[in-house]
């Protein structure tokens, strides 16, 4: 009974995880919104995302398809069977991963063959420690691909691209973290929370970095030193002008959590762990002889459901809208300008890392001349009769795909690639030369993209596992932003330039 419980209860922290944002994260997310000014781009993209954590919650489906490397960090009283916990897991992974919860996201680091059931070697990773308490608690983090890769470490004394020199001490730390910022740009879905480690070595630097994401985001640090730098860089970094999604806007960042460790004399790291909006952790703690949830963590307050303002920015009012429909001839896509909002109607093709790769090296399997390439690896979900469903679809970080880009762009006469957080020059000037266009979509809004998506019309290279596949994809009223055009103009460029500049403004020091 026990065992039976113990597993229900990791399923559900599992399930509640993946399509349940915390109150906590809402109201910061909320807040945000409130700050930008409705008809702007930032206002658009919040809207969205505020719009798809409701779908989320409504569908019990999965807020972003990347449900990222399942992290478990429990503390078990002395006693209790720890390989018992770790078993029931493993299984309720498996389930999840079944019913849709969960994108299967285990991958082998060596053939690239997706295990399809989200365990493999080393994962998940579950931690354990053990407490004087009588029940055991359990907390999850899922945290996606593209902020994971937007993490950074760095090594004091340093020098910082806008800021100089940092040193050992609490305003190098200081520079480090406001440069973390920056550094990200929109490619974490910003606006994002950042967990901060100081001290250790590398690797507990960055675990202790991680712990720091557990914190509830309205905490503030029993540390006067620290609380006074969180809220420094809360200010501050929200002056850079990056934005939601990197448009441009005032909230860049909605949480800093800063925690601290010993170091040894010739070491001195600040680990930066950056986490997209779509903050999705949880805890529960568990009766340890019934297994049942006892608790849930995060779990003040109202939940917040964003009812109020659901029409507040909907349209970018600065901009024209677009409607497309594939093939598209390059005379209509010479005529897109970076800012234009453009609605996707008809068939596009889903291609990411895998996909990139092999096209570079083989034949595309469709014709892709005048079309869409949409860099997504979705949830789908095959039904009895062999047809398939999306069950999470957003955009994943293009950049990823920029060796590749213009090349496989002009070898098979793509007009449109459909990503997020940019791409950069070799990119631009493969647009320019070949009439191309590069379409932002809201990254971590895989509810909302599924839901315009309506039917799956095909797929190739199924080997690649599912969220590498070539998906075959009928859309309506599919919205992106025009961030790179056809005549060199790139927004991603101009808010790296412009944001550079604005942190050049913090290089003078603050803390003694
Ligand atoms: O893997 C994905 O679908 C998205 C990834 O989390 C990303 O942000 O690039
Ligand atoms: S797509 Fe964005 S929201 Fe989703 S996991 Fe990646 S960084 Fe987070």
């Amino acid at each position: 009974m026990y065992i039976e419980q113990l597993e229900k209860s990791m399923y559900d922290l599992i399930c509640e995880t993946s399509t349940n944002l915390p109150k906590d994260v809402r109201r910061a997310v909320k807040a945000a919104r409130e700050q930008e000014d409705a008809g702007t781009r930032a206002a658009m993209s919040l809207d969205t995302i505020a719009k798809n954590i409701n779908m989320a919650d409504d569908k019990l489906s999965p807020i972003c398809q990347d449900t990222g490397l399942p992290t478990f960090k429990i503390k078990t009283p002395v006693g209790v069977n720890q390989l018992e916990i770790k078993a029931a897991i493993k299984r309720a992974i498996a389930q999840a991963t079944k019913d849709g919860k969960l994108r299967p996201n285990s991958v082998d680091s060596l053939t690239g063959e997706n295990s399809g059931d989200n365990l493999g070697i080393g994962l998940p990773v579950v931690k354990f420690d053990q407490w004087e308490e009588n029940h055991i608690e359990v907390k999850l983090i899922l945290k996606g691909g593209g902020c994971e890769n937007k993490n950074i470490q760095y090594s004091l004394p340093t020098e910082l691209e806008g800021l100089g020199r940092a040193g050992r001490d609490l305003d190098g730390i200081r520079k480090c973290i406001l440069h973390a910022v920056y550094q990200a740009q929109g490619q974490g879905c910003s606006a994002g929370f950042i967990g901060v480690g100081i001290g250790g070595d590398r690797s507990s630097g960055y675990d202790l970095a991680k712990e720091q994401l557990f914190r509830e985001v309205d905490d503030v640090n029993p540390n006067a030193d620290l609380a006074k730098l969180e809220s420094y860089i809360m200010e501050n970094a929200n002056k850079l002008g990056i934005g939601t999604m990197g448009f441009g806007g005032e909230a860049t960042l909605l949480g800093c959590k800063i925690g601290v460790m010993h170091r040894i004399p010739a070491s001195f790291y600040v680990s930066v762990a950056y986490n997209c909006w779509a903050y999705r952790r949880m805890a529960i703690d568990i009766d340890s002889n019934t297994g049942e949830v006892i608790r849930w963590h995060y779990n003040d307050g109202d939940k917040l459901s964003f009812e109020q303002s659901e029409e507040k920015g909907t349209a970018v009012q600065t901009s024209r809208t677009v409607e497309l429909q594939a093939p598209i001839t390059e005379e209509q896509i010479r005529e897109l300008k970076v800012g234009d909002v453009v609605k996707i109607s008809g068939r596009m093709y889903t291609g990411r890392d895998a996909i990139h790769k092999y096209l570079t090296e083989n034949d595309a399997p469709v014709d892709l001349d005048g079309h869409i390439i949409y860099h997504c690896g979705p949830v789908v979900l095959k039904n009895e009769d062999g047809s398939y469903e999306i069950k999470a679809a957003g955009p994943t970080t293009s950049i990823r795909e920029e060796p590749y880009q213009g090349d496989i762009m002009k070898k098979f006469g793509i007009r449109a690639v459909i990503g997020k957080g940019g791409m950069g020059p070799k990119t631009l000037e493969a647009l320019q030369e070949h009439g191309g266009v590069y379409l932002n979509a809201i990254g971590g809004a895989a509810q909302y993209y599924a839901d315009c998506i309506k039917a799956v019309e095909g797929v190739d290279l199924l080997q690649f596992g599912i969220p590498e596949a070539m998906w075959h994809l009928r859309v309506e009223d599919f919205t992106a932003v025009v961030t790179m055009d056809s005549h060199g103009n790139s927004l991603h460029a101009d808010v790296d330039k412009s944001s550079l500049e604005k942190l050049s403004q913090f290089k003078e020091k603050v803390f003694n």
